[in-house]
């Protein structure tokens, strides 16, 4: 369980993926993590909830996850589960239908091909300081 939260959190890029610390009977020791996952985001442009709201219908739609902004306009009407089920989000916070979904590690590699964003600092939810803390457990 915990690993897949973690892969999750290091596919989303919340958590670092370069290396994965294994504990053994005998000594802890670092090695390349060698899942397909894409070099972590960079720099983002800062989009705020406000302007997220303002592109909510099937010509122009926008969603947040995980504190980050997609622009889901062209994948509507490929998305494997239907672009109703999207545009119920549409302009808002899917982050808790998304993952409740259990989406694939495919499907999460596929989101960066629509991301635009990220939310101001203080609208976050999911990237703060205090969620550092709370991942202070997970292995890096
Ligand atoms: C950029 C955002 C999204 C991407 C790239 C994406 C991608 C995918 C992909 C590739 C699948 C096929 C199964 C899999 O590989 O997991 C899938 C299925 C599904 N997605 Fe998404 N999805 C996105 C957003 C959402 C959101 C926001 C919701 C819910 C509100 C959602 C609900 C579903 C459901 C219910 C299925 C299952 C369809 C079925 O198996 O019948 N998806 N999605």
């Amino acid at each position: 369980m915990t690993t897949s939260i973690t892969s999750l959190l290091q596919a989303l890029h919340i958590i670092p993926t370069s290396s994965v610390k294994q504990k053994t009977s005998q000594s802890i020791t670092t090695t390349t993590n060698k899942s397909n996952v894409s070099s972590p985001v960079t720099s983002l442009p800062e989009i705020c909830l406000e302007t997220v709201a303002q592109h909510d219908d099937y010509s122009d739609c926008w969603i947040v996850i995980y504190d980050r902004v997609y622009d889901v306009t062209n994948f509507l009407q490929d998305h494997p589960g239907g672009a109703d089920i999207i545009m119920d989000y549409a302009g808002r916070d899917a982050t808790l239908a998304f993952h409740g979904t259990g989406h694939s590690r495919d499907a999460i590699e596929q989101m960066r091909d629509y991301l635009i964003g990220e939310l101001p600092s203080k609208e976050r939810i999911f990237r703060t300081k205090n969620t550092q803390v709370l991942l202070k457990g997970i292995p890096e």
